[in-house]
């Protein structure tokens, strides 16, 4: 095995994007999201447990008035989507009227966006929009419009920074894919 790569569980995995390259993309989506949503108090509401790492690191580049919160949603097992999403922890905040700003981790199928939009929308939000770290626009099942995304990626299995495999990898500073 390469010595940069990784091992978890039973699968191989090698770097991809580095810890440096990902700040500098995040450091550029809170730019623009500061500039969006200047004089709108957005609300963000980051979606457990994949974004902790991209929502802290987004937050602290955020430099207008603001607020977050968590909402908590699964569907994955393995490195597949059941397709069935799980609102595990609910909303707990009052969005009437607020601008909401989505934070997740990956877009991939688009189940969990997908679903948590038309949750969120029954709240009667001023705004609703989607910002995420990664997506695969080649995996897209749903017509979703994401307005903020730092990085697309093609099809492959990612973890690290937030993203497990199983349980585990969330703790990596750098993204790494899978071997295939
Ligand atoms: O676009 P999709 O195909 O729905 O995939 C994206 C979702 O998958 C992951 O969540 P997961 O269900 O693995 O839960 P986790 O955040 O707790 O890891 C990720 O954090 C996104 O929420
Ligand atoms: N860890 C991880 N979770 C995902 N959820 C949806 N796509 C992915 C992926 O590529 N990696």
């Amino acid at each position: 095995m390469d010595p940069r790569n990784i091992q978890l569980h039973d699968c191989e995995f090698r770097p991809y994007i580095s810890e440096e390259e990902i700040i500098a993309r995040i450091t550029m989506l809170a730019e623009q999201l500061g500039q969006d949503y200047a004089h709108k108090k957005p609300l963000f509401l980051a979606v457990l447990n994949g974004s902790f790492m991209f929502a802290a690191d987004l937050l602290k580049r955020v430099s207008i008035p603001c607020e977050i919160s968590f909402i908590r949603l699964s569907s994955y097992q393995d490195m597949s989507s059941t397709g069935n999403v799980k609102e595990v922890l609910g909303l707990t905040e009052d969005i009437h009227s607020r601008h909401v700003v989505v934070l997740e981790d990956i877009v991939d199928t688009g189940h969990t966006v997908h679903a948590l939009l038309q949750q969120l929308k029954t709240h009667s939000p001023a705004s609703v929009e989607v910002a995420t770290l990664l997506m695969k626009p080649e995996c897209l099942q749903h017509p979703l419009d994401v307005k903020y995304v730092a990085q697309t990626i093609p099809n492959d299995f990612v973890v690290g920074y937030g993203l497990d495999y199983n349980g585990l990898g969330r703790n990596l500073r750098d993204i790494y894919k899978i071997v295939s």
